[in-house]
C-alpha cells in the first residue's frame, strides 16, 4: 500500500499593486534551497509580465491572467491546483501571487482543499505608499481589506524610508490591522515565511475598487529615455505600470520597467529572447475608461 502524499502548504501572498510581491517570492525562491516549491501567479493583466519576472532556477511556475483569482478564475485556479498535485517530484510548498488588486483571505480558501494545508498569508504593505493608498478614495477598501486579511504583514522598501516613517507606518497599521504582527522584508524575515503562520481563517470579504487596465506590445525598440519621462508624469490615476522592453540603446538586452509608488525604476534583466516583443501594463484607479490617462507618446511607443 502507498502512503497518502504529504499535503502541499500553500503560504499566500497579498497586497495593493507594486507593494513588493513578485521581489519578495524572487527572494523567498533565492533563500530556499532544497525546498521544492511551485508558484502560482495572478497578474490582473492580460499580458503575463509577472510569471516572467519570477527568477526560478527549478521552481514551477503557473500563470493566471485576465481576471483575478479572488473572484472570477475559479474554474482556472482548481485546474492549476490540479497540476500542482500531479507535480512528481511533488513540490513541498506552493506559493500564490494574488493580483494586486485581489483579496487574499479569498485565495487562501483554496488551501483548505484536498492534498493542500494552509501556511498563511503574507500581506506586502509598501511602507513608502500604503497609507496614501488606503485612504484613496478607489483603493481604500482594498487596501484596508488586503491588510486585514494577512497573517502577517510584510513591511516593504524599508530601505528607502527614514526611520521615522517606517515607525510611523507600524503604528498605523497596528490600528488598520490590529492583532496582525507587522515584519520587516530582511532576508532572515523572509526566510521563515515558509513556516506555518497561520493566524485565523478569514471569512471577511472586500469587494474590488474599480480599477482598469491597459496593454500595449511593440515589436519595435524602445526609446527608454522618452517612456521613463512618460511614465513620471502620468496622472494621479495611474496606479501602477511595469513592462519588459528591448532599448534603442541596448537592443540584446531585457530591461524591466517599473512604475510603483511614485518611482519610475528601469533595471537590466537579461539576455533579450527571440521572438519576445517589448510590452508594458498600466493601472489606473476609478471606472473612468483607461484611455483617457494613457498619452499618446506612451500609446506611439507601444504600437506594433
Ligand atoms: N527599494 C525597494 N524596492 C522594492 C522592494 N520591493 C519591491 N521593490 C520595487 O518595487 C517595484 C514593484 O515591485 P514588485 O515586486 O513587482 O511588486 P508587486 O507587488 O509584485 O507588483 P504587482 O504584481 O504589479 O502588484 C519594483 O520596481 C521593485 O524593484 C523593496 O523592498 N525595496
Amino acid at each position: 500500500m502507498t502512503s497518502p502524499a504529504k499535503p502541499v502548504s500553500m503560504t499566500v501572498v497579498g497586497g495593493y499593486l507594486g507593494a513588493g510581491k513578485t521581489t519578495l517570492i524572487n527572494s523567498l525562491l533565492a533563500s530556499a534551497e532544497g525546498v521544492r516549491i511551485a508558484v502560482i501567479v495572478n497578474d490582473f493583466g492580460d499580458i503575463n509580465i509577472d510569471a516572467d519576472l519570477i527568477k526560478s532556477r527549478d521552481a514551477k511556475t503557473l500563470e493566471l491572467s485576465n481576471g483575478c483569482i479572488c473572484c472570477d478564475l475559479s474554474d482556472g485556479m482548481a485546474s492549476v491546483m490540479d497540476q500542482i498535485r500531479a507535480l512528481r517530484p511533488a513540490p513541498d510548498h506552493v506559493v500564490v501571487e494574488v493580483s494586486g488588486v485581489g483579496d487574499p483571505a479569498a485565495v487562501a480558501r483554496w488551501a483548505d482543499h484536498p492534498g493542500f494545508r494552509r501556511n498563511g498569508v503574507v500581506v506586502c504593505a509598501d511602507v513608502t505608499d500604503v497609507r496614501r493608498r488606503a485612504e484613496g478614495r478607489w483603493s481604500a477598501d482594498t487596501v484596508r481589506g488586503q491588510l486585514r486579511a494577512g497573517d502577517v504583514l510584510l513591511l516593504t522598501k524599508q530601505e528607502v524610508a527614514s526611520e521615522g516613517e517606517a515607525r510611523l507606518v507600524r503604528a498605523w497599521l497596528r490600528e488598520v490591522a490590529p492583532g496582525v504582527p507587522v515584519l520587516d522584508g530582511s532576508l532572515e524575515t523572509i526566510g521563515t515565511l515558509l513556516d506555518p503562520l497561520l493566524r485565523r481563517g478569514s471569512d471577511e470579504r472586500t469587494e474590488h475598487a474599480d480599477h482598469v487596465r491597459w496593454s500595449g506590445t511593440t515589436g519595435r525598440t524602445v526609446e527608454l529615455t522618452k517612456l521613463r519621462t512618460i511614465l513620471t508624469r502620468m496622472p494621479e490615476r495611474v496606479v501602477r505600470a511595469k513592462g519588459i522592453v528591448r532599448s534603442v540603446d541596448d537592443p540584446l538586452r531585457r530591461t524591466i520597467v517599473q512604475l510603483a509608488g511614485a518611482r519610475v525604476d528601469c533595471y537590466d534583466d537579461g539576455e533579450w529572447q527571440d521572438g519576445e516583443v517589448s510590452r508594458l501594463a498600466v493601472i489606473a484607479i476609478g471606472d473612468e475608461p483607461i484611455d483617457q490617462v494613457i498619452p499618446a507618446g506612451l500609446r506611439a511607443l507601444f504600437t506594433s
